[in-house]
């Protein structure tokens, strides 16, 4: 069975491969050695390498998780249809994750108030993939194509731009969840730096240039101390690889829009959750593992005390990037020439109230009215930090940002999609 790198990366240039040329070499010395044979087995090896060299610029140019095909009349006309403005001064996004927690909830709130909506999304499996084949259906109702493709992949992304002249790009694509980057780093590096960078990529040569409003994490505060996180306070600490790409991705930013006069708008996302949610975070996991009697792992801080996170429901995210398009200002450049200063600007999206892990457990058997068997443990060195808390003054200010659901209310609102979604004691999806 190919290991899950392999999967993957069919296309990560495998030593195999060469030394697979080089063993038929030294065969090929040994059997053939008359002239004429030689020269044919020459021509065949120089047939076998242009291959191999047109195979791997193919999958070079990005396709690497996602094998599905695009292109066609048909398939343009969905995207400009997508793409279609129904109100006035509305815009036309291009929204990478559309399949995503956030990606699809922001897609719907921009679909809804007439604006155009195209997505992208590789449908990649680190967590269910029918649960985005679930959120894309919900798209497809409400009028919103989502092209399967990644965001590495540059001919893909340029043939959007010329089918669509975007006014703004929502980027919700990227490898999530703190701890699996232990176990597959190479993801991070391909989603959240590789194809930020092909996106960007884009974005500068398009024209009109877009304005670009990213998913950065909360996580980059890392081992900063000082609370609550303010966006000027010391993000130079990652404890997690997740973290360093997502600074990285700021700094990325900040060069496409000092060069190239991209107008960027950076998202600090604290712990998002809620209906539709990702399987891979706690509140979720949780929930699966309480219906079906399962024991919970729940982390525990130094000196045994508790880790607490600043959750944030969907709904108040949705509004901070929905608010985040409406004021990014426009980006000056065109054609990958910088015409004038375009705005930078970061953003904390949070509560401002955390709440710690035990207490999140306390409420999620309120909702489930089952009791969670907790399994306690002492935080691993996994990259986790003890916790979080923004100050989303700066968002409150230049977004007009206000978050109005506390965690009660909104795992109310979560437990009760999961038990229509999967229904009790099941991990599957009941429609
Ligand atoms: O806002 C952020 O910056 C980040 O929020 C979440 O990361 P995290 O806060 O670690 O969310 P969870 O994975 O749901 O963990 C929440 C808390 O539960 C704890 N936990 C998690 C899993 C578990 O089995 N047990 C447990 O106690 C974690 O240590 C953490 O304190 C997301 O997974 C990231 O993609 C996102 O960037």
């Amino acid at each position: 069975m190919p290991s899950l790198e392999e999967e993957l990366f069919p296309s990560t240039p495998g030593k195999f491969k060469i030394d697979r040329a080089h063993n038929m070499n030294r065969q090929f010395n040994r059997c053939f050695a008359s002239t004429s044979t030689m020269f044919l087995w020459a021509l065949f090896l120089i047939a076998l390498t242009a291959s191999y060299l047109s195979f791997q610029s193919f999958v070079d140019s990005g396709s690497r998780y996602f094998t599905a095909s695009w292109g066609g009349i048909q398939w343009e006309k969905q995207i400009r249809n997508s793409a279609q403005i129904h109100r006035s001064k509305g815009m036309s996004v291009l929204v990478t994750g559309a399949a995503g927690f956030v990606g699809s909830h922001v897609s719907l709130a921009l679909k809804k108030r007439g604006d155009g909506v195209v997505g992208i999304d590789n449908f990649n499996n680190y967590y269910d993939p029918s649960l985005k084949k679930a959120r894309k259906s919900l798209l497809n109702n409400q009028g919103i194509f989502i092209v399967e493709g990644d965001i590495n992949d540059a001919r893909l992304i340029a043939k959007l731009f010329d089918i669509v002249a975007f006014t703004h790009v929502m980027h919700l694509a990227a490898q999530a969840g703190v701890r699996y980057a232990m176990e597959n780093p190479h993801s991070y590096v391909h989603s959240n730096i590789a194809g930020l960078v092909t996106l960007l990529e884009a974005c500068k040569l398009a024209n009109p240039q877009p304005s670009v409003v990213w998913a950065s994490s909360s996580s980059v505060y890392g081992l900063n101390e000082k609370v609550p996180f303010s966006e000027s306070d010391r993000t130079d600490q990652p404890a997690s690889l997740y973290a360093a790409t997502k600074k990285a991705g700021e700094e990325i930013t900040h060069t496409y829009n000092h060069i190239y006069g991209l107008s960027v708008t950076g998202l600090r996302f604290f712990t998002v959750y809620g209906p539709f949610g990702r399987p891979d975070m706690a509140y979720f996991s949780f929930t699966r593992n309480i219906l079906q009697g399962k024991p919970i792992t729940v982390y525990r801080g130094k000196n045994r005390v508790d880790l607490a996170r600043d959750f944030t429901y969907i709904d108040d995210i949705v509004k901070g990037c929905v608010g985040s398009l409406d004021t990014s200002g426009k980006s000056t450049g065109s054609g990958g020439k910088k015409r004038g200063p375009a705005p930078y600007r970061i953003f904390n999206l949070g509560n401002t109230s955390p709440v710690t892990v035990p207490t999140l457990v306390n409420i999620l058997e309120r909702h489930l009215k089952v009791k969670a068997k907790r399994n306690i443990v002492d935080m691993p060195g996994n990259g986790d930090v003890p916790f979080t808390h923004a100050n989303i003054s700066l968002a409150q200010r230049e977004l007009g940002y206000k978050p109005t659901t506390d965690l009660e209310t909104g795992l109310k609102k979560f437990v009760k999609w999961y038990l229509t979604y999967y229904g009790y004691n099941r991990g599957k999806a009941v429609h």
